[in-house]
């Protein structure tokens, strides 16, 4: 079973990953997925100067990131240009990464920020997972984070799909705004039960 787990931005996805990781799930980060691909030596870097000039290279992260997400953030083409780039590559990365489970029948968990907006992602799954959050809790959990305000959040969620889009692209749909870590929890059990997904033994040395 290939579930796309997705939501907005500090909705909750890297907490229910985490779940599903300690359930036996191999998880597929795309987002790390994306910060490899543009780390110094990345295969996304040549593309990426060329689109966008050498001025967006960090001398020793490879991408000046806080540079490119305003940038990115304030152009849509340039962010449509960004995603045409890297997003294939995610793509080839995340298949690659699922092969292994593909082979024994293991679930495999792809936490895809972007598969509402993107359409390559919803042909790649059984089922999507929308961690779903008030806006006002979003941006609470976003800014609390070190390094982020709350602009910068809501910059985010204003190039993010909306709430009713990403529920009607959802299978099931978990609002994590109220919830306690253990009611979370209990409703992905109970999501797991539904769906017929069964524990997996978890192995200490998958990603
Ligand atoms: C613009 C970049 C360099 C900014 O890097 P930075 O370290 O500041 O942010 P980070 O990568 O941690 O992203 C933070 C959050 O922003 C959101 N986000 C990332 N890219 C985008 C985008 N193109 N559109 C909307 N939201 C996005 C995601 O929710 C993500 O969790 C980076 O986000 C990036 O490379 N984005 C394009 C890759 C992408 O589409 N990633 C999503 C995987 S599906
Ligand atoms: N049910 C919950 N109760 C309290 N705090 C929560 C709950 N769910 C998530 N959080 C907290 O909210 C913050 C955002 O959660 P998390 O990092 O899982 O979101 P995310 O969707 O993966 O974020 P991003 O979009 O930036 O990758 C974290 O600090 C996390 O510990």
């Amino acid at each position: 079973m290939h579930i796309g787990l997705t939501g907005g931005i500090a909705s909750g996805k890297s907490t229910v990953a985490s779940w599903w990781k300690a359930r036996g799930a191999l998880l597929v980060d795309t987002d790390a997925l994306a910060r490899e691909l543009t780390q110094a030596g990345g295969e996304a870097l040549p593309a990426i100067v060329q689109r966008f000039g050498s001025s967006v290279l960090h001398p020793e992260l490879g991408l000046d990131r806080a540079q490119l997400r305003q940038l990115v953030l304030s152009h849509e083409g340039a962010r449509r240009d960004l995603e045409a780039i890297l997003h294939p590559l995610i793509q080839a990365r995340a298949a690659a990464q699922a092969a292994p489970a593909q082979a024994d029948g293991r679930p495999i968990v792809f936490d895809v920020p972007l598969l509402v907006e993107s359409r390559a992602w919803r042909c790649q799954v059984d089922r999507v997972l929308l961690i779903d959050c008030d806006e006002a809790v979003q941006l609470q959990r976003g800014s609390a984070r070190p390094g982020w305000t709350v602009a910068q959040v809501q910059a985010i969620m204003a190039a993010q799909a909306s709430r009713a889009q990403r529920r009607a692209a959802a299978d099931a749909t978990l609002d994590n705004s109220r919830l306690s870590l253990e009611q979370l929890h209990q409703s992905l059990q109970a999501v797991a039960v539904h769906w017929g997904i069964r524990q997996w033994p978890v192995e200490e040395s998958r990603p």
